[in-house]
């Protein structure tokens, strides 16, 4: 059977450098990380008087799951991201991931290295996979987990007692993540009035493709210079973030909307962040946004996110839904491709994938 680990494992990362930058030990940005400034090519969203945007990124209940779909369905039509809450995680479980998190990338250097990502490796301590389609190198350092490979490298970090606890939170966070994206993506479809039925998507609770990326953009000399994350859209139906809570001015995550410009998703307490992925903009024929994102960076704050990435199986094919397309009256926009064909479309062409695979 064919792995979400595997599908990436065939697309090594082609790279000089694969290791983080020691963040502790610089004082100034280096030049392989300095960046253009970025606000040219896109203005920034309005603010109001009180330096509110006009334009906030959607927060949606879930504690009334009927009255919620409709919102979803209007939030992936418009945005392609929105904030959930009363979602049913305990914040005393992302709470204790959060430090769990914070205690990884407060190991030093040459402890988190021996947790480094293979080469041809998926999983693991290093860079972000999209580093390769930049010049300059991000402001970042990520942690990847697909099935059980916490518990491997974990095992390599700490002794005994102080990885399981990593282990146990850690794996306690994944289930129950994959619980809310179920639920999530079930309320999607119910939004677009499609049926499990008729998707046959039995396959796809018993076995989907999950990943959890854990995220530090260590605090930096000269924000304005540096990069967090580039901008990039997922390569997932959906994708759960959890940010720390501090709210950055004007920096942290970001997305792009058409005719409002760069939006920062602020903080809002216990709430999680949801984004449509690649995967759903196939799916939807076009109607859901994969939305387009990035991360700034902060002269005294270290930020901490968690995505949970959340995909059908590998080996199944997504098109646009046949009942969507017929009626609408709409041609398919893309044709078909199994998840881990798009991913490896994805892995050698990144912002042109979508292009790649239009009818
Ligand atoms: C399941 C996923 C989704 C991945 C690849 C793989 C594991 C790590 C994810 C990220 C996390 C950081 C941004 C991103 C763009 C990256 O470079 O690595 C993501 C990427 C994607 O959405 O394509
Ligand atoms: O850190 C964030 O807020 C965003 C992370 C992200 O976009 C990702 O991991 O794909
Ligand atoms: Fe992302």
């Amino acid at each position: 059977m064919s792995t979400l680990s595997e599908a990436y494992t065939d697309h090594p990362l082609h790279l000089h450098q694969i290791i983080p930058l020691d963040f502790d030990s610089v004082r100034a940005v280096p030049e392989s990380h300095v960046w253009p400034n970025s606000d040219d090519d896109f203005p920034p969203a309005d603010v109001d008087d009180h330096g509110q945007f006009t334009t906030p990124v959607p927060v949606i209940d879930l504690s009334d799951p009927d009255a919620a779909t409709k919102l979803i369905g209007h939030a992936c039509e418009t945005w392609g991201v929105f904030q959930v809450i009363n979602h049913g995680i305990p914040s005393s479980l992302v709470q204790e991931a959060e430090s769990e998190v914070r205690r990884l990338f407060s190991l030093p250097a040459r402890q988190k290295l021996k947790a480094l990502r293979a080469p041809g490796g998926a999983t693991g301590y290093g860079i972000a996979r999209i580093t390769p389609f930049f010049s300059k190198y991000m402001w970042h350092e990520g942690f990847t987990i697909m099935n059980n490979s916490a518990i491997d490298h974990a095992n390599t970090l700490w002794p005994n007692d102080e990885h399981a606890r990593f282990c146990d939170v850690i794996e306690d966070y994944q289930k129950k993540m994959s619980i809310l994206a179920e639920q999530l993506t079930k309320l999607i479809f119910k939004s677009l009035d499609i049926s499990e039925e008729e998707e046959e998507m039995d396959q796809w609770w018993v076995d989907p493709s999950t990943a959890l990326q854990l995220n530090s953009y260590p605090s930096c000399p000269d924000p304005s210079r540096a990069l967090g994350l580039a901008p990039h859209t997922d390569t997932s139906l959906i994708t759960i973030l959890h940010q720390s809570s501090t709210i950055i001015n004007g920096g942290g995550l970001q997305v792009f909307n058409d005719g409002v410009g760069w939006v920062p998703v602020v903080p809002v307490s216990g709430a999680l962040v949801v984004n449509v992925g690649d995967l759903l903009h196939i799916l939807s024929n076009g109607r859901f946004i994969s939305v387009l994102h990035r991360v700034f960076v902060n002269q005294n704050l270290q930020r901490l996110s968690m995505a949970y990435f959340y995909s059908p199986p590998t080996g199944f094919r997504v098109a646009p839904l046949t009942k969507l397309v017929n009626s609408s009256g709409q041609v398919p926009r893309y044709r078909s491709v199994t998840v881990r064909e798009f991913i490896s479309i994805k892995a050698k062409s990144l912002d042109k994938a979508l292009s790649f695979i239009e009818n």
